[in-house]
């Protein structure tokens, strides 16, 4: 029988994996079949977040061919008096912050290299838009493997709502999920929004 260390060496493989693979198929994306579902997601979301009241909400410059929020938040949800904010790794391996983000404001990058605005005051969001590299129907996700979501959503309080948001070839049976990784409320993909099943 595998040993804890071995089976937890299997699973690092594994995800490693998974990774490399969705993110080429993401890139590998025609780009009209990646506008086209990005434009179902945009829907998508709007359904579930214009009938709340405006919060502020965190989404990701998008990098790799991620879903880009951007026009989400300029055409619908900041001129509704939604607040939006972007995560900055301060620190490697260590929870992220979150910096108020305008359209119009200067941006600069982070430790990895991802853009976030140069300046601006840190915010707690009452929404988390997290891009997806894989997920699977219990809402477990995977992204570029820093683990800075899962350590982030540890230590804030209250706990934001969080949207893994991506395209449905990032679809598994399982991310095989770790000890830390923290299940999502809902995911959006072009197939819709859907809750996970716990
Ligand atoms: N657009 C976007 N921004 C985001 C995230 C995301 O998923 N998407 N993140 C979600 O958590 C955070 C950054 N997550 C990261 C996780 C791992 C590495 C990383 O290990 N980078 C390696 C090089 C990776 C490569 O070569 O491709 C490094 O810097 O050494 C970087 C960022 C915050 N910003
Ligand atoms: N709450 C936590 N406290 C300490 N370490 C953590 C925590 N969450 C994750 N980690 C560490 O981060 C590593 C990477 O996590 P994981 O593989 O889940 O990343 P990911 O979710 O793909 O990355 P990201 O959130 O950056 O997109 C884990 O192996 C674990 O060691």
């Amino acid at each position: 029988m595998a040993t804890p260390t071995e089976n937890s060496g299997q699973n690092a493989s594994f995800r490693a994996r998974l990774r490399r693979e969705r993110i080429a198929l993401r890139e590998g994306m025609a780009p009209e079949a990646r506008a086209q579902a990005s434009a179902v997601i945009e829907a998508h979301l709007k359904e579930l977040l214009l009938p709340r009241l405006p919060g502020v909400i965190a989404f990701c410059w998008p990098i790799r061919s991620e879903f880009d929020a951007r026009s989400l938040l300029r055409h619908f949800l900041l001129d509704r008096g939604w607040t939006a904010c972007i995560p900055v790794v301060e620190q490697v391996d260590r929870p992220m912050v979150f910096r108020v983000w305008s359209p119009d404001g200067a941006m600069a990058r982070d430790v990895h290299g991802i853009p976030i605005p140069a300046a601006g005051p840190c915010c707690h969001p009452d929404v988390i838009l997290l891009p997806l590299v894989a997920f699977d129907g219990r809402g477990y996700r995977l992204g570029y493997g820093g683990g800075y979501f899962d350590r982030t959503l540890a230590v804030l309080n209250p706990r934001p709502w969080t949207i893994g948001v991506g395209y449905e070839l990032g679809r598994v049976d399982t991310i095989r999920p770790e000890p830390h990784d923290v299940p999502l409320d809902f995911c959006v993909t072009e197939a819709g929004v859907s809750t996970p099943n716990r």
